[in-house]
């Protein structure tokens, strides 16, 4: 069954947690929808892990189309969303409706998400007003990186922690479907998630909140750039990777792959024939 905004926030309803991973590609799309995952985040995190940059401040929304189409393709239950990247929303209302269009109909995303809370409720009003699911993502966000002055953990003073509150009623109010809470106290995030009746996803914010996201090459231990504490590497396929690629090259090398198995006979009379 197809994953769907009623179906998410019914999770939250029934304590259902919401399993969410990040997903760029058809291969991996395909490998998640079939685990049962229920959203495909394609994250602008592909900045770093796909296209290696430093931040995600200059992913396109070309780049972001392009991972978002492949991804739409093997999807068949999960929700795709896809992330609006850095300064696709952040100029105008204008240019948000129309950049949250494109993710829709060139990616064929089933929603969008975007980063910020009270400073962009106007903008989810907008794409909300057009039909198009929003969630919101509050806490640490990774396009602020240069106000933050570096990836921090957020919310840890009274006065912070009050405006991440605020932050998650606001974004709900201007009609969000749902809220990524990233690096943030796990005490701070179980009371955001109560305060709140749309599900909030943790990426660094604990177990209260109402379903997980991690950057998928995270979790299989594929990416060394930098490993944040939230991260638990559930697979070491890093490994498994790096030890296929040196087998091959020893067999390739070594003469012994490809092998009878791998290869197209053709007639001895046509080679002698050639020769
Ligand atoms: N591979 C990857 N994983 C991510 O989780 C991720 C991305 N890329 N790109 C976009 C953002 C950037 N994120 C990050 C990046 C680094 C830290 C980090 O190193 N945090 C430190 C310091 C926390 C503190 O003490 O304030 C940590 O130890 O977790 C956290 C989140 C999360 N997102
Ligand atoms: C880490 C998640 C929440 C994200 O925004 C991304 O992958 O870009
Ligand atoms: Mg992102």
């Amino acid at each position: 069954m197809k994953n769907t905004v009623t179906t998410l926030q019914n999770q939250k309803l029934n304590k259902d947690k919401i399993t969410m991973l990040t997903c760029y590609d058809y291969s991996m799309a395909k490998l998640m929808d079939t685990s049962g995952i229920n959203v495909l985040l394609i994250g602008d995190s592909l900045g770093q892990v796909m296209l290696g940059y430093e931040d995600t401040l200059p992913v396109t929304m070309e780049d972001m189309i392009h991972h978002t189409r492949a991804v739409s393709r093997g999807a068949k239950e999960a929700f795709v969303l896809a992330d609006m990247p850095f300064m696709s929303y952040q100029t105008s209302v204008y240019d948000a409706v129309l950049n949250a269009g494109r993710l829709m109909k060139e990616g064929r995303a089933n929603g969008v998400k975007l980063e910020g809370g009270a400073k962009v409720c106007r903008q989810i009003e907008a794409i909300v007003e057009a039909s198009i699911p929003v969630c919101a993502h509050i806490g640490l966000t990774p396009q602020s990186v240069n106000a933050f002055g570096g990836f921090k953990v957020q919310g840890k003073s009274e006065e912070a922690a009050r405006q991440l509150i605020e932050d998650a009623k606001a974004v709900e109010r201007a009609g969000a479907f749902m809220v990524v809470l990233e690096c943030v106290p796990a005490k701070l995030a179980a009371l955001v998630s109560e305060a709140v009746n749309i599900p909030t996803i943790g990426i660094g914010a604990g177990a209260g909140c109402d379903g997980q996201v991690l950057v998928y090459q995270d979790m299989l231990a594929m990416f060394s750039d930098f490993k944040p504490k939230f991260v638990k590497q559930f697979a070491n396929v890093g490994e498994v990777m790096k030890q296929a690629f040196a087998d091959y090259t020893k067999e390739v090398k070594g003469g012994t792959f490809p092998s009878e198995e791998h290869i197209f006979a053709i007639s001895d009379e046509i080679i002698d024939k050639l020769y």
